[in-house]
């Protein structure tokens, strides 16, 4: 099915054509990416990968690293964010510990993948091992597949790590060749001294693996990587193998999304871009993988695939349009 096919379709429903604005862009896209004119937005599932950061030590964040686990209790438990957002958009929601630190308690709909306990301190050595990276990465492939089976066709992965906006806007740089201080933010709240230490960790970080990336850009993600943002990339990578419409979250998760292309060209083909997160460096990530957010401005910069949840609703609304009468099933010539 071509794009100028799916646009003719769209011009035929009974309303004046482009009309419905964005929401038909919405749904062209969702034709394209399910090659159907009937496309469908659920049932759909939201993967949450969890991990710890070494780069913490470093001061590179308001939280403590504890903070992690916590969320992922309080995710498991249905009380977070994300939880009351997947049960109001009718999204199936796992959690998935990758790498926290310490052992994790065992709740109902978490599930313990551990590659290690927590990434190295990316200022001082790799973060990760080409060997661990690749762990993370079938962690988050594995994910998908199960999505896949479990009959899933929108897919989304989101992350919870204290101190991950730091591997976020290392790896933003290196993929994407763009300044630090485009891509380096508050994270969670930073005042003004832990962004000048981030600032100082991500050029230094990108500036010693940089030089690697042509030759051998597994060796160079990997030492400024998370093990969460490595499973999202796994993730994405197998969804979009797989064929599933997979939706986008915030600035790490994007930041995931590029390391996917990086390495798996064509990945970025599947995805949808939920919103702009408020974090700099998410625009700079979009605008490389040619991806335009259906939310603009709205401020957003929690994570835990809070912004691919509130798009849900919307992708609903757009697959929802293509049932409409044609002009002229409505008697209009
Ligand atoms: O998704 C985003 O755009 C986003 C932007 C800023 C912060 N976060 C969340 O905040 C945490 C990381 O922030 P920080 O300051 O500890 O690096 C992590 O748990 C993310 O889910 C998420
Ligand atoms: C409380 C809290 C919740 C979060 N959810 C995702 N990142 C987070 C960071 C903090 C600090």
């Amino acid at each position: 099915m071509t794009p100028a096919e799916v646009a003719a379709h769209l011009n035929s429903l009974a309303k004046p054509p482009g009309s419905l604005g964005r929401l038909e862009d919405l749904a062209a896209q969702l034709c394209h990416l399910q090659q159907t004119l009937t496309p469908k937005t659920t049932p759909r599932r939201i993967v949450l990968f969890a991990a710890d950061h070494g780069v913490v030590a470093e001061g590179v964040t308001a939280w403590p690293s504890e903070v992690t686990q916590l969320m992922v209790r309080t995710i498991a438990r249905g009380r977070a964010a994300s939880s009351v957002l997947a049960a109001s958009t009718g999204t199936d929601l796992r959690v998935v510990d990758v790498g926290t630190l310490g052992p994790t308690s065992p709740e109902a709909t978490l599930h313990v993948w551990k590659v290690r306990a927590g990434s190295r301190n990316l200022a001082r050595e790799p973060a990760l091992t080409v060997d661990e990276f690749r762990q993370a990465v079938a962690v988050g492939e594995k994910q998908a597949e199960s999505a896949a089976e479990a009959g899933m066709v929108v897919v989304a992965a989101g992350e919870m790590g204290i101190g991950n906006t730091t591997p976020a806007s290392c790896l933003t740089s290196l993929l994407t060749g763009s300044p630090t201080d485009e891509t380096v933010g508050l994270g969670a709240g930073a005042d003004d001294a832990i962004l000048e230490r981030k600032r100082r960790v991500v050029g230094e970080a990108v500036d010693r693996v940089r030089g690697k990336l042509p030759t051998d850009p597994e060796t160079a993600i990997a030492a400024v990587c998370g093990l969460e943002i490595a499973a999202m990339a796994g993730f994405y990578r197998r969804a979009a193998v797989l064929k599933r419409t997979v939706v986008l979250d915030g600035f790490i998760a994007t930041s995931a999304a590029l390391v996917a292309e990086r390495l798996w060209p064509g990945t970025a083909r599947q995805m949808i871009a939920a919103h702009r997160s408020a974090e700099p460096g998410h625009a700079v990530a979009l605008r490389q993988l040619g991806l335009k957010p259906i939310l603009d401005n709205w401020g957003m910069r929690l994570g835990e695939g809070t912004g691919a949840l509130i798009a849900m609703p919307l992708l609903d609304a757009a697959a929802a349009i293509m049932g409409m009468a044609m002009l002229h099933e409505a008697g209009v010539q």
